[in-house]
C-alpha cells in the first residue's frame, strides 16, 4: 500500500496540567506542591500525529505563536516525520492552550485559549493551497475557526481530493461545510448535535447518516467510546465493536481512531471494514495509556497488537479441534448423531468422518444448519432428514457462552431454532468449546432472538423498551443478516438480576419471536479444549 498523503488542518494546543489537592475558592490562596506539567495537545495535532504514526505521509497546517510551546510542538511534530513546511508562525498571538486543574479525585476544571488557532483565516489556508492541492485527502476538526475549514475544503474539492470532517467540539455547522464534506466522523454527542436525532443504537445510527447522506455527504463514521464505531455510505454499513480493554485514560482516543483510519483507507473506500478494524486496535492501544499524544500508538504496535490477537485466535482453534476429537473418539457405533452448526462443529464433523470411514462405523447423522449438511455431503456420511426420524442419540455442538449450571446460549453462528430442534429431540447433548466460552454467569453477555422478518422492528422496540439494548444482526458486507430459515437475528444483552427461565418464556411469548438463543438444561456433557481436555458432566455436577 502506498503511503497516503494525508494533510491536517486544525488546533495545536499545549496542556498545561496542575495536579492540586484541592480547588481554591474565588479569593483563596493555596499552596501546591507540584509545579505545572506541559503536555502536547489538541484535536489537530493528536490526528496528524496519529495519521504519521501509522505511516501516512503527513503535512500539518496550524497556526502556532512565537514562543516556547511552540517550539517544543514543532520539535515533536519533526520526530514523527510530519511535514511541517506549513506550520504558520504568528507574533499576534500565543500558541493554544489549556489549563487544565486535576483534583485528588480525578476531577478536572479547563480554560481554553484558542489563541493562534482561533487566528488561523481562510487567507492563511489559501496561502498553502499547494499542499492541499496534491493531498489525497484533507483531514479537519472545529477548533479552529469555520472559515478557514471551507476555505481548505474548497481548495480539496476544486482538485478532487478527499475531504474529512471531524466535527469535533460539538457545535453546529454551516450547511456550506456540510456539502463540502466527503466523509464525517462524529462521536455519538456530535452525531446527536448535527443531526438532532438520538444516537443510541444500529438504527438510530443509519437514521443518523441518512441526513447527512441528504447533505451530500458519502461516509458517516460514528464512534460510540467502549461500545465501537460504526459506518455507513449509502451501499452499505456495520457496527465493529471496541475491544474490550481495561482504559485507563481514554483521551486522545477519536483522534487516535480518525489518524489511524486515514492513514489505511483506500480512497475508494473498499477496505473500510479492515481500515475501521485497524483504526479500533489503534485507539485500543491509546484508551490503556494515560495522557495524549503520548499515548497515540505507531504503526508497529498497532500491527503487533494484530498479530497478538491473530495468534491467540490459533490457540483457540487448537482448543476447538481439541474438544472435537476427544467428543469424536467416545461416540458409541450404531448411533443417529446430531451434527451441530459453527467452527468447532466443523471440526467434530470432520473427526468423526474420519473415525467412521477408518473403523468402518455405521453412524448417520442429521445436521442443524446448511452449512453443516453441506459440509457432511461433501465428506459424502450418511444423512438423514430430521422429519424422518424420532430421536437423535447423540448431539454434539458447540456453544457461544456456558455457566457452571451448564446452561448455555448459541446462536452466534445464527443457526440457533434447528439447533434448538435437534437438541430437544436428542437423548444426550454433548457440548464442545474452547477455554473463552465457560463463564460465571450469562448475565453481561448476548443472547441472540431470531424473529420473523414481518414484525421485527415491533419485537426490537419491546426489547429496547424494557433495557434489552437491542441489535440487528448484519453481515460483514453490511447487508442485514438472515438466517438458515429466512428470519432475522436481534441480539440482546442479558440484564444484572435476570431470572433466567423467567426471560427464555418472555422472550417465547412475544409475537413475532420465533426462537432465542437461551438453552438452558439442555447440555449434559460439556467438554473443555486445551492441552487437558476438561470433561463436565450434568449428572455428577
Ligand atoms: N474504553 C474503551 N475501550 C476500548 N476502545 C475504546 C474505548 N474508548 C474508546 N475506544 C475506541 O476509540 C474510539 C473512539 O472513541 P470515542 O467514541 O470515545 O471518541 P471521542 O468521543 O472522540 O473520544 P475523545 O474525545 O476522548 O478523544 C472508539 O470507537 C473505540 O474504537
Ligand atoms: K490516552
Amino acid at each position: 500500500m502506498m503511503p497516503k498523503k494525508i494533510v491536517v488542518v486544525g488546533s495545536t494546543n499545549v496542556d498545561k496540567v496542575l495536579n492540586v489537592e484541592k480547588y481554591a475558592l474565588p479569593g483563596e490562596t493555596l499552596a501546591i506542591d507540584s509545579y505545572q506539567q506541559s503536555h502536547g495537545g489538541g484535536k489537530g495535532a493528536n490526528q496528524a500525529i496519529a495519521a504519521a504514526r501509522s505511516g501516512a505521509d503527513t503535512t500539518f497546517i496550524t497556526k502556532l505563536g512565537r514562543d516556547e510551546d511552540a517550539e517544543m510542538m514543532l520539535k515533536g511534530f519533526q520526530q514523527d516525520h510530519m511535514n511541517v513546511d506549513h506550520v504558520i508562525m504568528t507574533d499576534q498571538s500565543q500558541t493554544g492552550k489549556a489549563y487544565i486543574t486535576v483534583d485528588q479525585s480525578g476531577q478536572n476544571s479547563i480554560y481554553v485559549y484558542g489563541g493562534a488557532n482561533m487566528a488561523l483565516s481562510p487567507d492563511d489556508v489559501i496561502a498553502h493551497r499547494e499542499a492541499l492541492a496534491k493531498a489525497d485527502r484533507v483531514i479537519a476538526q472545529l477548533e479552529i475557526p469555520i472559515p478557514a475549514i471551507i476555505a481548505a475544503f474548497k481548495i480539496a474539492k476544486e482538485n478532487g481530493v478527499q475531504t474529512i470532517l471531524n466535527p469535533a467540539p460539538a457545535k453546529e455547522i454551516p450547511e456550506e461545510l456540510l456539502h463540502l464534506t466527503d466523509i464525517i466522523t462524529p462521536n455519538e454527542t456530535e452525531a446527536q448535535t448535527l443531526t438532532g436525532l438520538e444516537v443510541k443504537d444500529e438504527v438510530s445510527m443509519l437514521d443518523n447518516a441518512l441526513k447527512f447522506f441528504a447533505q451530500g455527504i458519502k461516509m458517516v463514521i460514528i464512534t460510540v467510546g467502549d461500545k465501537g464505531s460504526f459506518y455507513a455510505t449509502p451501499e452499505s454499513h456495520a457496527f465493529i465493536p471496541a475491544f474490550k480493554v481495561k482504559a485507563v485514560d481514554t483521551t486522545a482516543a477519536g483522534d487516535t481512531f480518525i489518524g489511524a483510519l486515514a492513514s489505511q483507507l483506500e480512497l475508494d473506500n473498499s477496505n473500510i471494514r479492515e481500515a475501521m478494524l485497524y483504526a479500533n486496535h489503534a485507539s485500543s492501544l491509546t484508551v490503556q495509556v494515560a495522557g495524549a499524544q503520548n499515548s497515540i500508538p505507531d504503526q508497529a504496535a498497532i500491527n503487533a497488537e494484530i498479530q497478538k490477537i491473530d495468534t491467540d485466535q490459533d490457540e483457540v482453534e487448537a482448543e476447538k479441534a481439541a474438544a472435537a476429537r476427544y467428543a469424536a473418539a467416545r461416540i458409541p457405533d450404531h448411533i443417529v448423531l446430531g451434527l451441530g452448526s459453527g467452527t468447532t462443529s466443523a471440526y467434530f464433523v470432520k473427526a468423526i468422518h474420519e473415525r467412521i470411514e477408518k473403523e468402518h462405523l455405521d453412524i448417520e447423522c442429521v445436521a442443524t444448519s446448511l452449512g453443516t449438511q453441506q459440509l457432511a455431503e461433501r465428506l459424502k456420511m450418511k444423512m438423514l432428514d430430521v422429519n424422518t426420524i424420532d430421536a437423535v442419540d447423540i448431539t454434539v455442538d458447540g456453544a457461544d457462552v456456558v455457566d457452571e449450571n451448564l446452561d448455555g446460549i448459541k446462536g452466534g453462528g445464527a443457526a440457533l431454532l434447528f439447533e434448538k430442534l435437534v437438541a430437544s429431540m436428542s437423548k444426550k447433548n454433548i457440548w464442545i468449546v474452547d477455554q473463552s466460552k465457560p463463564k460465571q454467569t450469562l448475565v453481561g453477555q448476548q443472547l441472540p432472538v431470531e424473529v420473523i422478518p414481518f414484525g421485527g422492528m415491533g419485537v426490537f422496540r419491546y426489547l429496547r423498551d424494557h433495557g434489552y439494548e437491542p441489535a440487528f444482526r448484519f453481515e460483514k458486507n453490511g447487508d442485514i443478516l438472515t438466517t438458515d430459515s429466512g428470519n432475522y437475528l436481534i441480539d440482546i444483552t442479558i440484564p444484572a438480576q435476570a431470572d433466567l427461565a423467567k426471560l427464555a418464556t418472555d422472550l417465547k411469548h412475544q409475537t413475532g419471536v420465533v426462537e432465542h438463543g437461551l438453552f438452558l438444561g439442555i447440555c449434559d456433557e460439556l467438554i473443555i479444549g486445551g492441552q487437558q481436555v476438561r470433561v463436565i458432566d450434568r449428572s455428577k455436577n
